[in-house]
């Protein structure tokens, strides 16, 4: 089996022109089959506020009206996609920008009310690689942005994060798949203040008490939770850390095993 790398790229990447030019080069000469995810929620939320339409988020999840589902369909699958492919273009990685519509690959369903309505947040229920699998043979890069559909016409958001691990999951069953979430810090930290104090393995059980001592809080958990979900099914290496981590093997940051 050939090995793949799903990479996702948060905000701290996407904002800053110079630091997503740097990422891309280095991404763009991976010679292992690749899919980039990306989010954009800053950008999203700047855009928002902008044109006076509230935002509202809840435990890291965007509550997502209709106006805000416009806004995210521009921003994400095609400001920031479109944006991306032509830089991977221009460093010589052919690449397709996907929603999860496109090549219908990632289907979910509208996440039911309980105490809070979402909105138009999707939960996904199945990933279709079919597509995926031809591009990738065809050494192009898939490159998805944090959109699903309900097979009805409907867009949904989907948190880049989760988009990420059910890929990697999804791709698992044809490729020897290695999982990684580049955000702004070193890796998981002891403490959240100093980049030093990485936690360079994170497991089942030592997660558990990291949640409990609150080391853990925030963004991080369901990262982590799509982390844990990942290597349980089937996803053989799961990493937390800087974009470096990629490209430069002496660069600490966290491997999450079962
Ligand atoms: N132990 C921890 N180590 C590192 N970051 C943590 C930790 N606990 C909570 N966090 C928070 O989680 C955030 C990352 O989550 P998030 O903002 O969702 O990532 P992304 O940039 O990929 O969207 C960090 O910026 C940090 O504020
Ligand atoms: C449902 C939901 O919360 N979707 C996210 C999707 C974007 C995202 O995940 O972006 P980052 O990875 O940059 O945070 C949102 O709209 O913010």
């Amino acid at each position: 089996m050939k090995t793949i790398k799903v990479i996702k790229i948060g905000g701290n990447i996407i904002d800053n022109e110079e630091a997503l030019a740097a990422f891309i080069k280095n991404f763009a000469a991976i010679s292992d089959p690749k899919v980039l995810i990306h989010g954009g929620g800053k950008l999203a939320t700047k855009l928002a506020e902008q044109m006076n339409i509230p935002v509202q988020m809840n435990e890291g999840r965007r509550i997502t009206d209709a106006d805000t589902l416009d806004i995210i369909t521009m921003v994400y699958a095609g400001k920031i996609n479109k944006n991306i492919v032509a830089q991977l273009q221009a460093n010589n990685c052919n690449a397709i920008g996907f929603s999860g519509a496109d090549g219908n690959t990632i289907i979910s369903e509208k996440r039911p009310i309980k105490t809070i309505d979402y909105g138009f947040v999707g939960d996904v229920k199945k990933v279709n690689t079919d597509a995926l699998e031809v591009l990738l043979n065809n050494n192009i890069t898939p490159v998805f942005c944090a959109i699903s559909h309900d097979e009805n016409g409907q867009l949904l958001n989907t948190n880049a994060d989760t988009i990420a691990s059910e890929l990697a999951i999804g791709l698992s069953t044809i490729f020897n798949t290695e999982l990684y979430y580049c955000f702004e810090k070193n890796g998981v930290l002891k403490d959240v203040e100093n980049e030093d104090s990485v936690i360079e393995n994170i497991k089942t059980e030592s997660y558990k008490i990291l949640k409990e001592n609150n080391i853990i809080f925030e963004g991080m958990l369901p990262k982590l939770d799509n982390c844990f979900h990942a290597i349980n099914k089937n996803v053989k290496k799961v990493c937390i850390g800087k974009s470096d981590m990629l490209f430069n093997t002496n660069i600490k940051h966290t491997t999450i095993t079962q």
